[in-house]
């Protein structure tokens, strides 16, 4: 969905027409993001993305303004209340807040309120930190709790009163209180109470939250009221709806009041005449974020005079008077606990920060990669200084240091910066270690690689299991129910050591066995057989799978299709790899003559081949194995010698099934247009790469008319 931001014409650019097709489209996805967040607290997108898709609708709809739809994003709070649930309708409408992003934007919403206001002199606001939570309206009559909604669109909510009866924050009586007071805030739940919460969840199997703005919203709005009492909530109050009387004449006196009848006020809450003063606060809340305890997602300004906010009213669903400043949602600040070292398949040490827990882009972080030991001291891969300081020497990162992590999308978070102002004088430089931590082997760091590597080889118990598991991967063995959990978990109790050791499972633990595997949490007799079945069908291996499935360091999917056709069967392939001599030789040429196979990549073949318990272990499994020959590339085909590109879609075969048939057919598959490149197959949807083709003047066909060419049509 990213991608309705991402790669959509500019706003200035579009026409009418597709504007009117882009609101409409719009308005379906944030209507639905909407409901998966407020109405199932499962959210389908982050915030940053539904933040973006809205800002992008209120920008096409200020070009357009007669364009505007009448169930426009931009006019509606929240969702409608949930099925099951009794509504209230608030007596004062629940209204949500506009965004300040950056520092601008908050000086432009000082400038907007004086202008309304007709610039009065000082103005006074309150900063206080934005709860990630949902908001809550209790009513007060007589002093006495009557009803509790949440926001639900704004004008209905949904009833709630039986669930916020058990949340201890929540007085059921006040004291001297106005005889009608609605009393606004925020339902949240801890950290602590939520890692509890969910590590209690996992432990019975059931489903875990994803954050714990989700685990409060699902735990307030539960149709039972004891499953709430059960639920850790906390409650923060912040503003107010009805009121038979004034609770003071500001912000913050209000708060104050409602602090003495019970409630509690977050305790950053500050009052500032200055903008400056404000952002300096936005920080040092910032700074504070990951140690609070509980998620907050900005810092909320509001115009401290009461009668001011009066005057400045409402627009459709914001008030003028107040504004949400939001962190960055793919940055947050937290403590680095310490460096963990993780060995992978091939050896290579690999850094990940162990992290005080923090909510980043709707998930909660706790380990975030640190790519190497260079990356550590501040270098990049060239050499360059990538976190420089003001004299633009390298920031390192130590253990103990406040760190900036960043996530973005699915892909793994990084530590991006550190702060070196919050550095404790004692904290010491991180040595990368020198030795294997799983093994204690010798970890070695080659000329020109950026990676220490375990040289432990298969003795190191860290990279046996990363190979196993690669040897089961997709690209590779793929056998069904065996997968990395799995193979963790048959490697700790011993019963794989090494890949032979899977297709001999069901000699060593067949029938008379299957009860060990059976008392196994989530297999059953019936699952047992059926791995063992998927193990048998596997035994005939495509010889490209075989040889990828080794992995074997520097050798990807591609070469080991390229190595397969060029050898065609497990024998011609072992012996040369035998009989190759690093550097010279016949069998050394040869391998070097296959087009994609380099000096790197050979000598990682020939060095595995020659190193005596590798070697033992690939002669182990492929004694149980029938590696299927690869076909001979026919060097007559029209293609044959040719470099290919696929892109677009293609209707009547898959990409991969295109790319081994014409790897077949001697034809070189590649991924990316360039001079080398001799045709490009483009199937509907084609972009840049067909007009790359077009422009370096290389021949562009469909998918009919290659069939037609390779003489499959
Ligand atoms: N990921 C998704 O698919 C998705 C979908 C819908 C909404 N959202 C997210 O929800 C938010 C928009 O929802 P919204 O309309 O509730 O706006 P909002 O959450 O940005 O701001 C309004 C809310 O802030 C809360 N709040 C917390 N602390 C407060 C304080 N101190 N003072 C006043 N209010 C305080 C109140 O509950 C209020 O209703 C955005 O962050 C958006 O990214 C995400
Ligand atoms: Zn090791």
């Amino acid at each position: 969905m990213a991608d309705t931001v991402t790669e959509s014409k500019s706003v200035e650019a579009l026409t009418e027409a597709e504007a009117r097709a882009e609101l409409a489209r719009l308005s379906e996805h944030l209507s639905g993001a909407n409901i998966a967040y407020h109405t199932e607290d499962a959210p389908v997108m982050s915030d940053a993305e539904y933040d973006a898709l809205k800002r992008r609708n209120a920008a096409i709809e200020a070009r357009f303004p007669h364009l505007k739809r009448s169930d426009s994003p931009s006019e509606q709070v929240g969702a409608a209340p949930a099925e099951g649930f009794g509504k209230i309708t608030h007596a004062v409408r629940m209204m949500s807040l506009a965004n300040a992003f950056d520092d601008e934007d908050v000086e432009e919403f000082d400038r907007s309120v004086r202008k309304y206001l007709g610039a009065p002199g000082e103005i006074a606001y309150t900063a206080e930190p934005k709860i990630d939570g949902l908001s809550l309206s209790l009513r007060y009559e007589q002093g006495r709790l009557v009803s509790a909604a949440t926001r639900g669109d704004g004008e209905v909510g949904e009833n709630v009163t039986a669930n916020a009866r058990t949340i201890a924050d929540i007085p059921q009586e006040l004291d001297g209180a106005p005889e009608v007071l609605e009393v606004r805030g925020e339902v949240y739940m801890s950290h602590a109470d939520f890692d509890a919460l969910n590590a209690r969840h996992a432990e019975r199997g059931g489903k875990t939250f994803a954050n714990p703005r989700n685990a409060a919203a699902g735990s307030l709005r539960q149709l039972d009221p004891e499953i709430t009492r059960a639920r850790p909530l906390k409650f923060f109050a912040y503003a107010w709806g009805e009121l038979s009387d004034p609770l003071a004449e500001t912000q913050m006196e209000a708060i104050h009041r409602l602090a003495a009848l019970g409630f509690q006020t977050n305790p950053l809450t500050k009052r500032f005449t200055r903008i400056s003063d404000l952002l300096a606060h936005y920080r040092e809340i910032e700074a504070q974020r990951a140690t609070l305890g509980y998620d907050i997602d900005g810092v909320v300004y509001k115009v401290d005079n009461l009668e001011l906010q009066r005057r400045l009213g409402f627009r459709s669903t914001t008030p003028r008077w107040a504004i949400a400043h939001k962190f960055p949602a793919e940055l947050a600040w937290t403590r680095l606990e310490g460096i963990d070292i993780q060995v992978g398949r091939t050896g290579a040490l690999s850094p990940v920060a162990r992290l005080s827990p923090v909510t980043v882009g709707g998930v909660v972080v706790s380990n975030a990669t640190l790519h190497n030991e260079d990356y550590i001291q501040g270098f990049g891969s060239k050499g360059e200084v990538i976190r420089p300081d003001e004299t633009g020497q390298p920031k390192d990162i130590r253990v103990g240091d406040w760190v900036q992590v960043y996530r973005a999308g699915d892909v793994i978070p990084k530590v991006a910066d550190v702060d070196l102002a919050r550095r404790k004088s004692d904290a010491l430089p991180y040595v990368f270690p020198t030795t294997c931590p799983e093994c204690g082997s010798d970890a070695i760091r080659e000329e020109g690689d950026a990676v220490r590597r375990c040289s432990g080889g298969l003795i190191c118990p860290a990279q046996a299991v990363e190979k196993l598991k690669h040897l089961v991967s997709r690209g590779a063995f793929d056998i069904e129910g065996l997968g990395a959990k799995q193979i963790e978990q048959f490697y700790k109790d011993g019963w794989i050591k090494e890949p032979a050791d899977i297709f001999e499972l069901k000699e060593n633990f067949g029938p008379g066995k299957i009860q060990q595997l059976k008392n196994r949490e989530g297999w059953g007799e019936k699952s047992a057989l059926n791995l063992f079945d998927a193990i048998d069908a596997r035994r005939d291996i495509p010889l490209a799978k075989l040889i990828f499935g080794l992995g074997i360091r520097h050798v990807g999917d591609s070469s080991a299709s390229l190595l397969a056709t060029h050898y065609g069967t497990w024998q011609a392939f072992e012996t040369a790899m035998s009989q190759a001599i690093v550097g010279t030789g016949d069998a050394w040429n040869d391998l070097l003559s296959i087009d994609g196979v380099g000096e790197v990549m050979a000598t990682s073949l020939v060095t595995a081949f020659h190193q005596e318990a590798e070697r033992a272990s690939i002669d182990r499994l492929v004694a149980h194995l029938n590696p299927i020959e690869a076909e001979k590339p026919k060097n007559d085909s029209p293609v044959s010698g040719k470099t290919v590109v696929f892109t677009g879609s293609l209707e009547k075969m898959t990409r991969a099934e295109a790319k081994a048939r014409a790897e077949s057919l001697g034809a070189k598959v590649s991924g990316s247009v360039s001079a080398k490149t001799d045709l490009v197959v483009a199937g509907p949807g084609a972009g840049s790469k067909e007009k790359k083709a077009k422009d370096l003047g290389i021949e562009v066909i469909d998918e009919d008319g290659w069939l037609a060419l390779i003489g499959d049509a």
